[in-house]
């Protein structure tokens, strides 16, 4: 099936269901309501006679029972009983003669007119609407034929595992009972008639008999029930065999059978109380499909629309953050609006849309700069989306976060100020631009935002700044093969601080190589679960290439991987990075994709499962190049893995034969596993390595699996990972 009509398929079964709930709810519940009918008429009834009654009896126990003719049903039923049904205005009563004495035995109860109203909504809403239920029925199907299309049946245990199951093994069932609903509003298979006219008086049940009697010898009879007020259906036998007369005043039509498959498929009759039991069935599965469907559209809806603050905010706080300072900064900047009394909303760039920006009074926008004088990779796509956008009268006003020593000085706020104002947007306030620490230039900031808003603020909340750490190197230990040129130089070094620290694995450590030079963040890989004096860094050796061709080292990891030596004594700073962090919520899935020395945060995070004994399920797929010469902490992660605190371990190695390729491609290759992990057990995907390489590799391969599995376009699909980025249900920790 080609993706364009997969993607048409899937909005259909999706929209379809979601307009048509209510009257799919209704035609269902009812129908199962109504499945108990034969159900309970056959509890009523008594097992049916082996043999027919004999015509000419019975007429005569029916004129002598029921001179005025008024039964709307007989049944014979075995020991000579015959059961017949009265309706008296809405409701029916049962009553049981003996055949040969003509004398009454027990009657069998009545029925209230329960049945009938539920059957009137049932066909018609009771508004004499049927053919919205007709429409909605062929609608239904529509959905039902669909689903299977969608996706194959596979045993998972998730919703929408259970969702692709269940319609699997309704189908045949559910589609029986509204495909005959559709045959029946079309009189297909339906009984045919003789002659009738709305003034015919009701038919009786002896006249009925005595008329089959003499056209067709008709001699025993089995069951009688009227149709349609002036007709009546007998079945019996005649010289022939088993036979069906159905009589009206107008003439007689014999039928082998009663052609009433249609609808006593769809009523559930064709078997008394079992037949009646499926269709319960078919509507307790219709009814499980809707509910599951439901739920698991709505989980997805919520797991992208996770922003905090004011549902009708008109002042919107954004961030684009690399480490987290923009995105802490900017929920204080929220916290303190609100406290003035402004309607405020804070969300990352990341899950926004220029257009989005127009639907608030002001903007607000705090940005860092990335890499070499770019924006934070989880604005990138909203930068590229601004260019050609139209934000004509949209008010908004940039701080800049960043950094003297680099050569771009904030260059990320600036990208984006510059691609706003050629949007037309008008800046309110001049940009600010912060070097380093951001506290004290950021409370000023503030302030000029409450003058412009005309809101006091009270209090505000210091940021948290990095905190200074001293640091004693430990033990250093080369993780690759330093025999194989094909590997990048990387090693593993373990601190011991001089004061224990509460920090998580996942935040990092900046290190400063010489005064005036940038700090360099490196992620911590161990829990102070495990001990609050280590942390543990995974950190490779960066080389630059001269004009000259002689080689240079990155200072900062010049610094850790050559320079520092055991003993030796580092002054950092810890930042905390709760982007970056596991889960909060303990039991939910973790998927991490890591490739080279990115795995340096996971190695703290299944550490952390490791002390806590936890079996929260998580998932690693880690890339490089060789297994025997750069699977970094293999053993260890192996052995978690034995354990069970790594649930699933994909290791895979570009440059080994049959190595498995890029961590891409495995996610190509583990694509449905993935989904379920992903949108049915809400898993938290992050993702450490190169931006260029793992960063846009990671991402394409996420878009086209989302685009694939939910029947999107890959543009929609990338829109959703922004989505779950702001949402922090896809978290990118990236070195440029
Ligand atoms: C890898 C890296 C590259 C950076 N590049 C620049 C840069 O080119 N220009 C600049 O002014 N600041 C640069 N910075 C500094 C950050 O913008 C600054 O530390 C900011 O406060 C970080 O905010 P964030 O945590 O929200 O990303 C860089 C920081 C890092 C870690």
């Amino acid at each position: 099936m080609t993706p364009g009509l997969k993607r048409t398929l899937s909005w259909l079964h999706r929209w379809l269901s979601l307009l048509l709930l209510p009257l799919f709810a209704l035609i269902i519940v009812t129908g199962a309501i109504l499945s108990f009918d034969p159900i309970l008429d056959d509890l009523r009834s008594g097992p049916a006679a082996e043999t027919p009654a004999d015509a000419a009896a019975l007429v005569r126990l029916l004129n002598q029972v029921d001179p005025g003719q008024r039964a709307r049903s007989v049944a014979v039923e075995a020991g000579d009983v015959v059961l017949l049904e009265f309706r008296q205005q809405s409701r029916s009563q049962f009553m049981s003669f003996d055949l040969s004495t003509g004398e009454a035995l027990e009657p069998r109860g009545e029925q209230g007119d329960f049945f009938n109203t539920i059957k009137h909504l049932h066909k018609d809403l009771l508004l004499n609407a049927a053919i919205v239920v007709e429409i909605a029925t062929y609608l239904m199907v529509l959905v039902i034929i669909v689903g299977p299309f969608l996706a194959w049946p596979r045993l998972r245990r998730t919703l929408m595992g259970w969702h692709v199951v269940g319609g699997w093994v309704a189908l045949p069932l559910v589609l029986m009972v509204s495909v005959t609903g559709i045959l029946m509003s079309l009189h297909i298979g339906t009984p045919q008639l003789p002659p009738l006219y709305p003034e015919d008086p009701r038919m009786g049940m002896a006249p009925a008999i005595e008329t089959a009697m003499a056209t067709g010898d008709l001699s025993g009879v089995r069951e009688v029930t009227r149709v349609k007020n002036s007709a009546a259906a007998v079945r019996g036998v005649d010289p022939a065999g088993e036979a069906v007369y159905v009589v009206s005043r107008h003439g007689v039509i014999r039928q082998d059978s009663f052609p009433g498959l249609v609808k006593s498929l769809h009523e559930g009759t064709w078997a008394g109380a079992w037949s009646g039991l499926l269709n319960l069935l078919a509507s307790v599965l219709l009814m499980g499909l809707m509910g599951t469907g439901l739920w698991s559209w709505a989980r997805r809806i919520r797991q992208g629309r996770r922003r905090s603050g004011d549902a009708d905010a008109d002042i919107l706080v954004a961030h684009a953050s690399q480490t987290g300072t923009a995105a802490r900064l900017a929920d204080l900047t929220r916290q303190a609006l609100q406290a003035g009394g402004a309607r405020v909303m804070h969300a990352s760039l990341a899950g926004l849309t220029p257009v989005e920006l127009k639907g608030f009074r002001q903007v607000f926008l705090i940005a860092s700069t990335a890499g070499e004088g770019q924006v934070p990779e989880q604005a990138r796509s909203f930068l590229k989306t601004l260019e050609g956008a139209d934000l004509a009268g949209c008010r908004f006003s940039v701080l800049a976060l960043g950094d003297r020593g680099y050569t771009h000085f904030c260059r990320g706020g600036e990208q984006l100020r510059a691609a706003l104002l050629a949007a037309g947007g008008q800046e309110t306030l001049p940009m600010v631009k912060v070097d380093g620490d951001p506290a004290a230039d950021w409370r000023r900031w503030l302030d000029r935002v409450a003058a412009l808003l005309g809101i006091g603020l009270g209090d505000v909340a210091a940021p948290r700044g990095d905190l200074p750490v001293r640091l004693t190197l430990r033990e250093r230990r080369q993780l690759n093969d330093p025999t194989d040129p094909d590997t990048h130089e990387v090693w593993s070094l373990r601190f011991e601080s001089a004061a224990p620290l509460a920090f998580r694995p996942g935040d990092l450590l900046l290190v400063r190589p010489g005064a005036g030079e940038p700090a360099r963040p490196y992620s911590i890989g161990s829990t102070p679960e495990d001990d609050p004096r280590s942390i543990l860094l995974t950190v490779a050796l960066v080389t630059h290439r001269e004009a000259d061709g002689s080689q240079r080292l990155g200072k900062a990891s010049g610094l850790l991987c050559r320079q520092l030596k055991e003993g030796d004594v580092l002054e950092g700073q810890w930042r905390a990075h709760p982007d970056f962090n596991p889960p909060e919520d303990p039991e939910r899935p973790m998927i991490m994709l890591a490739a080279g020395c990115g795995i340096a945060p996971f190695i703290g995070f299944i550490a952390e499962q490791a002390c806590r004994k936890s079996r929260r399920p998580a998932w690693l797929i880690f890339g490089n190049r060789k297994r025997a010469g750069d699977f970094f902490h293999g053993e260890q992660l192996e052995a978690w893995h034995r354990d069970g605190y790594l649930h699933r371990l994909d290791a895979v190695f570009s440059r080994d034969p049959d190595g498995g390729g890029y961590v891409q491609d495995r996610l190509h290759g583990t694509a449905d596993t993935l989904m379920d992990w992903v949108l049915d057990r809400d898993a938290v995907i992050y993702v450490c390595g190169n931006a260029r390489t793992l960063g846009e590799g990671v991402r394409t391969a996420l878009a086209q699996i989302l685009a694939a599995r939910e029947g999107l376009t890959l543009d929609q699909a990338a829109r959703r990972l922004g989505e779950w980025e702001a949402a922090g249900k896809l978290r990118m920790d990236l070195i440029d």
